[in-house]
């Protein structure tokens, strides 16, 4: 009404003008103040906007009387959402407040940066301007304590990879996401149960640390290296981990990100409470010197801090990532770190204070093998006296990926799961203590042999040696 009788008013030229001063004085005698909080800032994603998508949500599911429903793939939750314009209300401390999702068409650019969303999204609080006070203060972080609570309790947790190899989302995010299903725990997790119980109270020490680290003045993150033959649980533990503090995890693939920055920005964009994982880290870039670029020219030189211009990957860039300043934006991070090889890794990353803890996941041990006992045919501990296994079990060098192999296929006979099990360390107790023994004699005899043996007869030794460490 206001706009037609402006129209028959005024002259076209003080148009705008008019209707600046009139939203001006209706907003000036309105009781109501409102509040926007849209999807993203610009740049980043604003994480107060998820907080209130998912706080309404819990509530919406019983007041609104129009929502959007959606279920991600693989997602076992189903989220509520305000559909689009809708409105509802809550109440906090006495004060009615009214939410309403706003979702509008972007009108694109004709040049951008980086792709943006269609849509702009956002919520619109709206309350009476005498309740100002109270949601400045605690309404907005009741909202975010609340949302966090939520995620954490019933929402899948994510699994988030770099696999799309530094390029964005439609949203910009770097990380591509899917629930998180491990069903390890370190109820499942074969392994000493002292160790076990250390590692536990760590993690346990950490999560609710907040205090500690803020009074000590250091970041709040932890660094686990976890190192051993492949099969001896180091995923299943990172999976444990994340299931035992409900962290989200995300996987880095070292190999798809090309630049220190590009590792800082995946970093950035990363939730607190979370698991930061790199597999392999021997495997994945060479990192046997510090200064040197990988995949650059030899004689490239980094100073040593991280170097943005750079278009490699340097492991100075990757300490920066896990524990120069970058490393702290956020908080509550666990970085865990994998190898194969521990002799392999650079001696930079094993220094103290940099990995906190060093794990070594070890062959199966007889405390190990009475944990995998008891999951997968549930015997117990009286069950396996007397047969034998503690004579083996550490000579066999069996990993518990090689054990529960044997278990589940003799799940359903648990007697010849026994047999088949003991035989099978038997055969390996055996061929490493040959193993050993003829490393042990190889020194003495060596000289002794090449002396006695012909050429040909020599080359067949090699080659029997051969086979057999391949065995
Ligand atoms: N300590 C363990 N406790 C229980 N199960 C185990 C353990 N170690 C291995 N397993 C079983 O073996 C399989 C392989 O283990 P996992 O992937 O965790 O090994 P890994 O150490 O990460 O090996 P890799 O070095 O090859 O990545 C798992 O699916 C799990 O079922
Ligand atoms: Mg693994």
């Amino acid at each position: 009404f206001s706009q037609s009788l402006l129209h028959t008013i005024f002259p076209p030229e003080l148009r705008f003008a008019s209707l600046k001063l009139l939203h001006r004085l209706l907003t000036y005698f309105s009781s109501y103040c409102y509040y926007d909080i849209t999807e993203t800032d610009g740049v980043n994603t604003n994480e107060l906007y998820n907080a209130v998508q998912l706080y309404l949500s819990s509530s919406a599911s019983v007041s609104a009387s129009r929502l959007t429903l959606t279920r991600s793939p693989n997602s076992s939750s189903t989220t509520y959402n305000l559909s689009t314009n809708d409105r509802l209300l809550d109440s906090f401390h006495g004060a009615t407040v009214e939410w309403e999702h706003v979702v509008t068409q972007r009108h694109s650019p004709n040049f951008s940066w980086r792709p943006l969303p269609e849509e702009k999204r956002a919520f619109t609080l709206r309350l009476r301007k005498n309740n100002k006070h109270l949601v400045l203060n605690s309404y907005l972080d009741f909202i975010t304590d609340r949302a966090a609570d939520l995620r954490r309790r019933n929402q899948d947790r994510l699994l988030y990879t770099n696999s799309r190899g530094g390029s964005l989302d439609s949203r910009g995010h770097p990380w591509e996401s899917v629930p998180f299903k491990h069903p390890s725990t370190f109820h499942t997790l074969a392994m000493d149960p002292v160790k076990k119980s250390e590692i536990m109270a760590d993690l346990l020490d950490f999560a609710n640390g907040e205090a500690f680290y803020q009074k000590t003045g250091r970041a709040w993150k932890r660094g686990y290296l976890l190192y051993g033959p492949p099969g001896t649980g180091k995923s299943s533990m990172i999976a444990a981990m994340a299931n035992f503090l409900s962290y989200d995890i995300y996987d880095l693939e070292l190999t798809e990100v090309n630049t220190n920055s590009e590792l800082r920005k995946l970093l950035m964009k990363t939730s607190s409470k979370s698991i930061i994982v790199i597999e392999d880290i021997d495997c994945s870039i060479n990192l046997t010197n510090r200064n040197k670029k990988f995949g650059g020219s030899k004689n490239n030189y980094d100073a040593g801090g991280g170097d943005d211009g750079a278009n490699t990957i340097t492991l100075s860039g990757l300490l920066n990532f896990t524990d120069g300043l970058w490393s702290c934006c956020g908080s509550e991070r666990i970085f865990v770190f994998t190898t194969n090889h521990i002799g392999k890794l650079d001696p930079a990353l094993l220094r103290s204070g940099r990995m906190d803890m060093h794990i070594h996941m070890s062959y199966c041990t007889f405390p190990a093998l009475r944990i995998l006992m008891k999951n997968y045919l549930d015997l117990e501990e009286g069950d396996l006296e007397g047969e034998g296994f503690e004579a083996v079990i550490d000579e066999a060098e069996m990993t518990p990926a090689d054990i529960s192999e044997v278990l589940i296929r003799n799940r359903r006979n648990k007697s010849r799961a026994v047999v088949e099990l003991m035989e099978a360390l038997k055969i390996r107790a055996e061929k490493s203590g040959l193993k050993k023994l003829r490393i042990g004699n190889v020194e003495d005899e060596e000289q002794e042999k090449r002396a006695l043996e012909s050429p040909q007869q020599l080359q067949q030794n090699c080659v029997d040696d051969d086979k057999m460490h391949r065995t």
